[in-house]
């Protein structure tokens, strides 16, 4: 699990070490260093002879470019910082200088810089890091722009410049990095959703800082390893109810289909049984597809509703009545959102799944403000209902109904998902996962992260467009490929 933090937590996590004379910048830079090394090989060939432009701001961001840029120019790097303020870092200027690089100081994007950043190799960002207030005068976002417009591999020092370290927001200009070596922490805003075009790999430098951070992070991340840890797997002693019951109140005459990808995503994910309650034609309709579908109501461990219906459908306001129960797990989807009205309380284990037009809608029946970034509008959505928000997108994020500033942010997605009833296949994954007894934020973030893998796979690697149902009938494919080993020892005992 990646976890990441506020910029105010970094601060102070930092402060005992540099009380303790820790030489944190020159670790940071050293590390920063030997990122760059490989990526100058790859551009340039060799390192000596190379060239390297750091962009130097005025604060600390700056001394870690400066003194990584001394290592590569005692490397044989030929190395240029372009000072973007008045203020440098004289201890990293003084040792660029010793190993031999120059400094320019820029007035925007003057003929030199331009030409400098026009043949570079290798641009490093040290203009800001958590120091970085969002505003950017426009001599540095010319700047930044012409590094942008650069052939060169662009590198990140902590944070690209432009994009706040704890929001994510990013100025139009900000620095879009191949990579961002941060260092001590990975910072919150690196992995919500305005930064998302900015930050390429993240590449966190371990500086010892860990003891120091908060027990909680701001923003959390599934990876790999935690959905292999977390995703249901029965074992000999299950069957169909053990595994969970998800009841599926999706689809309507206009919208048939969305019950049968609603259905579908369930399914594929691994639903003990999934039952249909709904029209009849549309039950049909899902039968004629999914035989395994059991078309009648009854005990379940989690319901899906609302995808697919009209939010003048009565199943939608049924459907939040029946979730604001103090023990209810559901899933409330589409039209179903819709039917929130203020004052409504939902648990967590209750996941509403908001694409940002929905979410912006229903912060204002909450009398919310709706032009919020998305990671506060999840957030004040997750406050208002009590319900966990999983708001959809290039970056989906999730906020705990029971912890509002508590957030996972999934970025496995394709743009190809960018198309009618993918949400759906969601809906019904995530009803299963709940049927199987995750907690609502985990289920919701584990969820996002496997239907984007599954379109990732369903579009052959973001090369293709894919359907929905697509999406579904790749998440055992996707399982495969993470749970493998996990799955074969159950085998083979079972075999044996
Ligand atoms: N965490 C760690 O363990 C370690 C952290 N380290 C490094 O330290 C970095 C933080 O350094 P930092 O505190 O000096 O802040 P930084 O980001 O360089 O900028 C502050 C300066 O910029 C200025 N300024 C601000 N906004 C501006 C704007 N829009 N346009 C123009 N100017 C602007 C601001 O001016 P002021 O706000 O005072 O007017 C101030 O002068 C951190 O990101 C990491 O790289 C490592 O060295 C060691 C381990
Ligand atoms: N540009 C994008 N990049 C990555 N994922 C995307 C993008 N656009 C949409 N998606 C994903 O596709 C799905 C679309 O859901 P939704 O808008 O509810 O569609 P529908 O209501 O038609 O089912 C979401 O999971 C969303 O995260
Ligand atoms: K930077």
């Amino acid at each position: 699990m990646i976890t990441a933090y506020t910029a105010e937590d970094v601060r102070r996590a930092e402060r005992p070490l540099l009380d303790a004379d820790v030489p944190l910048m020159q670790r940071a830079a050293a590390a920063l260093a030997a990122r760059c090394l490989p990526l100058l090989r790859e551009r340039a060939g060799t390192v000596p002879g190379s060239r390297v432009v750091l962009l130097v701001g005025p604060g600390s961001n700056g001394g870690d470019a400066l003194f990584a840029g001394a290592h590569l120019a005692r490397r044989g790097a030929a190395v240029t910082a372009v000072q973007t303020e008045a203020a440098l870092h004289d201890a990293g200027a003084a040792a660029l200088s010793r190993a031999g690089g120059c400094l320019h100081r820029a007035r925007g994007a003057d003929e030199q810089t331009a030409r400098l950043l026009g043949d570079a190799d290798l641009v490093v960002d040290g203009v800001l890091g958590i120091g970085g207030r969002p505003e950017l005068s426009d001599e540095l976002a010319a700047i930044l722009a012409a590094a942008n417009a650069s052939p060169a591999s662009v590198v990140a020092v902590d944070v690209p410049t432009g994009v706040d370290a704890t929001t994510g927001e990013a100025a139009d200009d900000a620095v879009r990095a191949e990579l961002t070596v941060t260092m001590g922490a990975v910072k919150a805003g690196l992995l919500l959703p305005g930064a998302a075009a900015h930050v390429g790999r993240v590449d966190l430098v371990d500086l010892g800082l860990a003891p120091h951070l908060p027990s909680e992070p701001a923003v959390r991340r599934l990876e790999t390893e935690d959905v292999r840890e977390l995703w249901p797997v029965p074992g000999p002693a299950d069957q169909k109810y053990s595994r969970g019951v998800v009841t599926i109140d999706a689809g309507s005459a206009d919208f048939p289909g969305a019950g049968v990808l609603s259905a579908s995503g369930a399914a594929r994910a691994g639903a003990g049984m999934v039952r249909y309650r709904g029209p009849a034609a549309v039950r049909d309709m899902i039968l004629a597809r999914r035989p395994e579908v059991v078309g009648a109501d009854g005990r379940h461990q989690a319901v899906v509703i609302g995808s697919g219906l009209s939010p003048e459908d009565p199943r939608c306001r049924r459907g939040v009545e029946e979730l604001c129960a103090e023990d209810a797990v559901g899933v409330l989807d589409a039209g179903a959102l819709s039917a929130i009205r203020p004052g409504d309380r939902l648990p967590s284990h209750v996941v509403l799944t908001p694409h940002a037009g929905e979410a912006a809608r229903l912060a204002e029946a909450l009398d919310l403000p709706s032009s919020l970034p998305p990671a506060r509008l999840a957030g004040e959505l997750a406050r208002a209902t009590g319900a966990t928000v999983l708001l959809k997108g290039e970056v989906t994020l999730v906020a705990d109904g029971d912890a509002p500033d508590r957030l996972y942010s999934q970025a496995e997605a394709t743009p190809w998902l960018g198309t009618a009833g993918t949400g759906d296949v969601l809906g019904g994954i995530l009803g299963t996962l709940l049927a199987a007894g995750l907690p609502g934020p985990l289920a919701a973030a584990l969820a996002a992260s496997v239907h984007g893998r599954a379109g990732v796979a369903a579009s052959r690697g973001g090369t293709a467009p894919l359907v929905a149902l697509d999406v579904a009938e790749h998440v055992p494919a996707v399982l495969t490929a993470i749970l493998g080993g996990a799955i074969t020892t159950v085998a083979s005992r079972g075999g044996a």
